[in-house]
């Protein structure tokens, strides 16, 4: 099973969302942003790691959402 984690970002009632660019695979679809855990990653470093590298921000955690498992 493929692990990821996402983030949504909440400000004056609205949610951020990001578009995949045309090089990436699913291309100019929308998406919360993150990505895959690495190999010993915590679910909580992943989502830290991956809003860097894709948005450039330090972000600190705020609450974890329930999970969700989709085939
Ligand atoms: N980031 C993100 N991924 C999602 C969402 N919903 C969803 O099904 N996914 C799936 O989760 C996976 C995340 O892959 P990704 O390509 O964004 O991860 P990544 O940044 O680690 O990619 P890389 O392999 O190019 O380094 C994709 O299969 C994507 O379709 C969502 O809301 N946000």
């Amino acid at each position: 099973m493929l692990q990821v984690t996402c983030g949504m970002f909440e400000k004056n009632k609205k949610v951020l969302i990001c578009q995949r660019s045309a090089k990436m695979k699913h291309p100019m679809k929308w998406e919360f942003p993150g990505g895959k855990i690495e190999p010993e990653e915590s679910k909580e470093d992943c989502l830290q790691r991956e809003i860097k590298e894709e948005l450039g921000m330090i972000i600190t955690i705020d609450r974890a959402l329930n999970p969700v498992e989709h085939q």
